[in-house]
């Protein structure tokens, strides 16, 4: 239940005048700068796809199917059985470890899907890189009414894994979209060196969907003690 992509971002693009993803649509295409891994991971349903979606192409499907596929970009699609999970493994592994950025998302009107978060971070944990930059998104902020996770219960999970940021956004109404992606970017880049090494740029896109495995043995926690 993983989705990612390769971020572009150019050197110098400072905030817009306007929205982002309308200068997606309108900016003829220019070669990337940079080109970063971010991974969206989260229950099912939560709208990881909803989110990638709408910050790359700015769309939103009511009715999308769930993901099971995984993808690599400008390759084949490849349909994954969910019985073969030692292949899932070795990929999952292989794609935290690539991601520059993590965006770790729950449904604000499913508590479940916020208490499946310290799973989600047992997996990061476990694979990830030390120095991913980590957000926590709290999605479906359009279905206010329904919620069941109040925006200081999340802050407070976020304060206590270093580093972490956290907000809300919505991928029906297009809000806070932009801002998450480019926000996270801007982290990464701001901690990398002037010079990127070829080798830290990845074009893969990511795209999974088994529930997470929640590792035997665990490194030790990004959770700070109380
Ligand atoms: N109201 C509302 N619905 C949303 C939002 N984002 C996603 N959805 C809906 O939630 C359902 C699941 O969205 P997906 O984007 O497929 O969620 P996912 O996390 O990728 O799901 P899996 O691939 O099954 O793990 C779909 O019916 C979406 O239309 C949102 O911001 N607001």
């Amino acid at each position: 239940m993983e989705s990612g992509f390769g971020v572009q971002r150019r050197a110098g693009g400072g905030s817009p005048a306007v929205g982002a993803s309308q200068r997606r649509r309108k900016m003829p295409p220019r070669a990337a700068d940079y080109k970063l891994q971010v991974i969206i991971i989260g229950s099912r349903g939560v709208g990881k796809t909803s989110l990638m979606e709408r910050f790359t192409d700015d769309t939103f499907c009511e009715a999308c199917k769930s993901t099971v596929a995984v993808s690599l970009e400008g390759q084949q699609q490849q349909r994954l059985d969910t019985a073969g999970q030692e292949r899932f493994n070795s990929i999952t592994s292989a794609y935290y470890r690539g991601a520059k950025g993590i965006v770790l998302v729950y449904d604000i009107t499913k508590q479940e899907t916020f208490e499946d978060l310290p799973k989600w971070m047992k997996m990061i944990d476990k694979y990830a890189s030390e120095d991913a930059e980590l957000l926590l998104v709290g999605n479906k902020l359009d279905c206010e009414s329904d919620r069941a996770i109040s925006r200081q219960q999340a802050e407070r999970f976020a304060s206590r894994i270093s580093g972490m940021r956290f907000c809300e956004a919505s991928a029906k109404d297009n809000f806070n979209v932009d801002e998450i992606f480019l926000k996270l970017v801007d982290d990464i880049l701001s901690k990398m060196p002037l010079e990127v090494p070829s080798k830290e740029l990845s074009n893969s896109v990511l795209s999974l969907q088994p529930e997470p495995e929640i590792p035997p043995e665990l490194p030790p926690p990004r959770m700070r003690c109380c």
